[in-house]
């Protein structure tokens, strides 16, 4: 079991909240936020909520990154968040999970900053692209692993997908794409197009393009306000063998840079859409966090439950897409983006409370691991079973009818073979590389049962093909 993982981060005032004299409201301490205000710190116009203990709240989270002054020894630049959070993501997929990274907060509090950085500053998302391949590169070497590595970039601007990295042209092509759900991969973006990538400059080329596409416009906070969410996903396959057994993985990282809530805006479909989808989220939020305190299920993949809470996740298109990295399979961060200023108190204190929130939703990520090399791993580990049954003459202890797997050809040989059982002969595996020999046996229903078993696995069957 693992929660989502919560960090919040404080940027420096800006410019314009400098020409308003705003004073530094938000104070960390260790991994405790804390927000103090007075009323007369509240400009007329912003109602002073939930004031209590002479303004002040404190809540906890997993990180708190205090990014308000670079001379502060507290500063906490873009690698520390790497290194804390970024890292994590590494780690986590290359064991196979999937992981989701998203930057909520007001218009303006730094989460493009964060996620995507400037060139002289990368954020979280090229530093987890850099240190994915740096790895490849590592363990290529030492593990003799095979990796490919797959990325798609899309943005969601007024309800509508559309691919930021199509290279179609025409009218259409990329835009207002449908959201899908695969009953076990969940959900899907159709005709999305996704792009093997061979090293970060790929990644890096891609990015660029991708960024230059998102829709953007000035606001009241920021000049260059990004107005859609963007999700970014890696998808990360590694081949490998792991105690000689074949394994494949398959893992998706989404790196979603939501567009920021504004209380009011000069385009006023796109401002609701933008509150609407983030209201969704909150909401979404909300209920799997009471699940996980409750107990209750809601997600269609929870057995027992104690109470059954409906979850809006098809109320936008935002919280359908982030589905399983926030419900289900994935290892999730949540990075909440805070402007210090007092004139924004309302905004940061609401942030601060939607992040709190989140803490208490917990998931159990699974390893994604191809089914088909599963069932081949799987069987090759009965296969080592049942080779240390055999040697201890345990024959009779071997039927699993569950683990059958029809094959026309092996039902073939089995038939071809079997006038050789009715003399009483019985093809034994001895072990050493798959050889061979005959041996005389005693018991024949048993041992039949044994080779009806044995002849009908294709694993064995690509051993025997050596020897017939
Ligand atoms: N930690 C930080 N250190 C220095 N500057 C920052 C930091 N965070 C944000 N900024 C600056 O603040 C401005 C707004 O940041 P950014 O564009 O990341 O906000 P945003 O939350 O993505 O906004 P929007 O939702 O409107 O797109 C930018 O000029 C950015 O460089």
């Amino acid at each position: 079991m693992a929660s989502v993982c919560v960090a919040v981060r404080v940027r420096p005032l800006n410019e314009r909240e400098k020409e308003m004299s705003a004073k530094v409201i938000i104070h960390m301490d260790g991994s405790t936020t804390s927000v103090h205000c007075n009323k007369k710190h509240i400009p007329k116009g912003i109602p002073g909520i939930g004031l209590t203990d002479g303004g002040r709240h404190s809540f906890s989270y997993d990180f708190s990154y205090d990014s308000t002054d670079v001379r502060s020894p507290n500063f906490v630049p873009q690698d520390k968040v790497f290194k804390d959070l970024g890292c994590d993501v590494l780690k986590a997929v290359f064991e196979g999970y999937n992981a989701c990274v998203f930057a909520y907060g007001q218009t303006g509090s730094g989460k493009s900053y964060t996620m995507i950085g400037s060139p002289g500053d990368l954020g979280l998302i090229p530093r987890i692209c850099d240190g994915l391949f740096c790895q490849i590169s590592e363990k290529d070497q030492v593990d003799g692993a095979s990796f490919r590595t797959e990325v798609s970039y899309l943005e969601i601007y007024n309800e509508r997908v559309q691919d930021l990295l199509t290279t179609k042209t025409g009218p259409g092509s990329g835009s207002g794409l449908h959201l899908r759900e695969h009953p076990k991969d969940g959900p899907y973006v159709q005709k999305l197009s996704t792009h093997l990538v061979q090293n970060y400059t790929d990644i890096e080329e891609l990015m660029h393009a991708g960024n230059a596409k998102r829709t953007t416009a000035s606001t009241g906070m920021n000049d260059v306000s990004s107005r859609s969410h963007t999700s970014f996903t890696i998808i990360f396959t590694q081949v490998r063998f792991d105690a000689e057994l074949p394994c494949e993985t398959v893992s998706k990282i989404h790196l979603v840079d939501l567009a920021g809530s504004e209380r009011t805006g000069a385009r006023l479909k796109e401002v609701a859409n933008i509150n609407k989808s983030l209201a969704t989220l909150g909401s979404v939020i909300s209920v799997l966090a009471d699940t996980c305190v409750t107990g209750g299920g809601g997600g269609s993949h929870t057995g027992k439950r104690k109470k059954q809470l409906f979850i809006p996740y098809r109320d936008s298109l935002l919280t359908w897409l982030l589905k399983d990295s926030l419900g289900r399979n994935s290892k999730t961060i949540m990075i909440a983006t805070l402007s210090p200023a007092d004139v924004h108190y309302s905004e940061t204190l609401s942030t601060l409370r939607y992040a709190n929130r989140a803490k208490n939703i917990v998931r159990k990520p699974t390893v994604n691991e191809d089914s088909g090399v599963r069932v081949i791993r799987e069987l090759q580990e009965e296969i080592t079973r049942l080779r240390g049954l055999v040697e201890n003459n345990q024959v009779g202890v071997l039927v699993s009818k569950r683990s059958l797997v029809r094959i026309p050809e092996l039902t073939k040989w089995k038939n071809k073979n079997l006038c050789a059982l009715e003399q009483d002969l019985i093809w034994r595996f001895v072990d050493g590389g798959g050889k061979l020999s005959q041996a005389p046996v005693q018991n024949l229903p048993e041992v039949l049962n044994w080779v009806e078993i044995w002849c009908l696995r294709w694993p064995w069957y690509m051993v025997l093909g050596s020897n017939f």
